[in-house]
């Protein structure tokens, strides 16, 4: 017949219901089919963004005198273009939207997990063994799963060809076969592979940089000029994510990704006595990571060999183009930054908060002022009904605070029916960022207000959020005693569910700082990408405390990780506390039952400011005037 073939999204949906029925087959077809769809579709978003990105748009002649005009024109013909190639390639491109559940299966790779079982109960054991070893591949940390591939590998039937994951990557491979080499002493294949690894590295980072495209979504009342910027720094943020993510595959400290090529380089070409090579690797890795204590001994190290002048000490300049990029992303974020940043002073005078010193000067230019200049302020309704918070404990830390009854019982009770549209994994690149023993689940402040905006939440529920996290954020600031404005950084409300797992041992949460990288090897806790650096303050406000273990602590320090002191999470509870490594912190494992909490992460620094805090204040403001 003319009817079109099932896309992706449908097929693996279709398959996972399978799965749950433990109907093995349609479970494995589902599933299959899926994965080869997601990859022509994948292959077409990216071949109709290349398409449009270097079709050049033709402004219309009498825009040129509008800038503005001109900007939108572009970005709405580009979208346009996408739309109509993507439109050509109907038979990967699902016309309904794409469900973010099987979206997020798709990135993760969490389907070979599923696959793995299901092939295995079908009896097809080459299959489930590849689709497990391509799991293991791209999640190595996943407990579970390596117990399993463990387990197929004793099958004496299977040769290491069944092993080869789907997919591989190549810079990685080469990378890590240089890291083998390296223990080896192997020195000249070292430099081989590392080399041809780092010339891999530009087109796996474009992969990675094109894949964060997303179609421009004009929300129902969102203005235009916040829409745009909302898509520019959802883009952007996920771009300069990339070269972490790149090294994020097997370790947990990829901050020194790239650097690392240039560590390994220098130190085979001074095994080769190249020492042209050694002393240019050197330096770039120095370019790339002036505070590093290994680049600077190596710089040192050449610095002193004979002969070795400061004009020789200098950066390799294949490589620059590169740098350059990711520089120039960095200066883009920046920028972003401080336009949100204007658009957060903007949210800050218009509730008549205390922080707004320069506001008129910053209203004056700020293209972002919306909606307009007319707009009422605040009403004093949304704070009559809530309770006084009662300080009920100041430990003997003074960074360390504890209020209870910062929410009724009825404002928890509203709260936990917005936890219904907490998404799993939302706001971690993995889905279970902590636990594979509990399902973790996340929404935060825009897509509270924006599922509003669309109808999907009503309104009440939204607001009552967004002022649950300014007063508590007002409690803090307050007992505190700060003398600077303190921001909103990220705001999330989370719930972690108990899975039926039987013996627990691990964490719900393991041991760590808000603000800093801890290494348990060494007790160091350094403040530095990509650790959140800019975190002031962090605090939770609980939901409730019906559900089983769950207790928040302090440790004793970054040296032992014991729990120092608990608190048991209740309805109202906010518990506040410096984002350093003086407040290392963890929870106790979820066994029974959700815990549902508002995590809220603050800063000093205005640079940092949650930008989508303000753009969810002002969606619902405008709800409001509007309805
Ligand atoms: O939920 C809690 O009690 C603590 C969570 C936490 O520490 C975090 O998300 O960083
Ligand atoms: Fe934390």
């Amino acid at each position: 017949g003319d009817e079109q073939p099932p896309h992706f999204d449908e097929s693996y949906l279709m398959g996972m219901r399978a799965y749950t029925r433990e109907d093995w087959a349609v479970a494995t077809a589902g599933m299959q089919q899926a994965v080869r769809d997601f990859e022509s579709y994948n292959e077409a978003s990216l071949k109709c963004l290349k398409l449009c990105e270097n079709q050049k748009v033709k402004v219309p002649v009498d825009y040129y005198d509008d800038q503005e005009l001109a900007v939108f024109h572009e970005i709405i013909a580009r979208e346009t273009c996408i739309r109509n190639c993507r439109d050509k390639e109907v038979d990967v491109y699902p016309r309904a939207g794409i469900t973010s559940y099987t979206m997020d299966h798709m990135k993760n790779k969490n389907v070979y997990d599923y696959l793995q079982l299901a092939l295995f109960r079908e009896g097809k054991r080459e299959e489930a063994a590849k689709a497990c070893a391509t799991f293991v591949y791209y999640n190595p940390r996943h407990i579970n799963a390596s117990v399993s591939l463990v387990f197929h590998k004793k099958n004496k039937n299977l040769t290491e060809e069944d092993f080869i994951p789907h997919n591989k990557m190549t810079y990685w491979d080469l990378y890590y076969m240089g890291s083998e080499l390296y223990h080896r002493n192997q020195w000249q294949e070292l430099v081989d592979v590392i080399e041809t690894s780092l010339q891999e590295l530009p087109r796996a980072l474009q992969r990675c940089r094109d894949e964060c495209y997303g179609p421009l979504r004009l929300g129902r009342r969102m203005g235009f000029a916040q829409t745009v910027i909302h898509q520019m720094i959802t883009l952007k943020e996920c771009q300069s994510q990339c070269i972490h993510k790149l090294g994020e595959l097997r370790f947990d400290k990829t901050e020194e990704f790239f650097g690392s090529y240039f560590h390994y380089l220098q130190y085979g070409y001074h095994m080769l006595n190249a020492s042209l090579p050694a002393i240019q690797a050197s330096a770039t890795q120095l370019q790339l990571e002036p505070h590093s204590d290994v680049a600077k001994k190596n710089a040192v190290f050449y610095r002193q060999q004979h002969g070795v002048t400061r004009k020789d000490f200098i950066p390799r300049e294949d490589v620059q183009p590169l740098i350059e990029s990711m520089d120039l992303e960095h200066s883009f974020m920046h920028v972003l930054d401080e336009l949100s940043g204007h658009l957060e002073q903007f949210g800050e005078e218009r509730q008549g908060g205390e922080e707004g010193q320069d506001d008129a000067e910053l209203l004056d230019n700020d293209f972002f002022a919306y909606p307009p200049a007319n707009m009422p302020q605040a009403e004093e309704w949304e704070w009559q009904e809530w309770n006084k918070p009662e300080i009920v404990r100041f430990t003997t830390d003074p960074d360390r605070m504890l209020a209870d009854n910062v929410l009724s019982q009825d404002q928890c009770d509203k709260l936990l029916e917005l936890t219904k549209h907490c998404k799993e994994g939302d706001g971690y690149q993995r889905k279970a960022p902590h636990t594979y023993n509990e399902l973790f689940e996340g929404l935060n402040i825009l897509d509270a207000a924006k599922k509003s905006q669309e109808g999907e939440v009503v309104p009440e529920l939204s607001q009552l959020y967004v002022n649950a996290s300014r007063r508590s954020r007002d409690a803090i600031a307050k007992e505190f005693n700060l003398q600077t404005p303190l921001y909103f950084s990220y705001t999330h409300l989370v719930c972690r569910t108990a899975k039926d797992v039987v013996e627990r041992r691990d964490l719900s949460h393991p041991v760590h700082s808000d603000n800093c990288i801890l290494n348990e090897a060494t007790g160091e806790c350094d403040k530095v990408p990509p650790a959140y650096t800019w975190r002031d303050y962090s605090a939770i406000l609980y939901l409730s405390g019906e559900f089983e273990g769950g207790d928040f602590f302090y440790a004793h320090s970054t040296k032992d990780l014991s729990p120092e002191e608990t608190v048991s999470p209740k309805c109202g509870r906010l518990v506040a506390f410096s984002a350093g490594k003086e407040n290392m912190h963890g929870v106790l494992a979820v066994t029974k039952g959700r815990r549902c909490a508002v995590a809220l992460w603050f800063t000093l620094d205005p640079n940092h400011k949650e930008a989508t805090f303000s753009m969810a204040e002002e969606i619902l403001h405008e709800i409001k005037t509007v309805s």
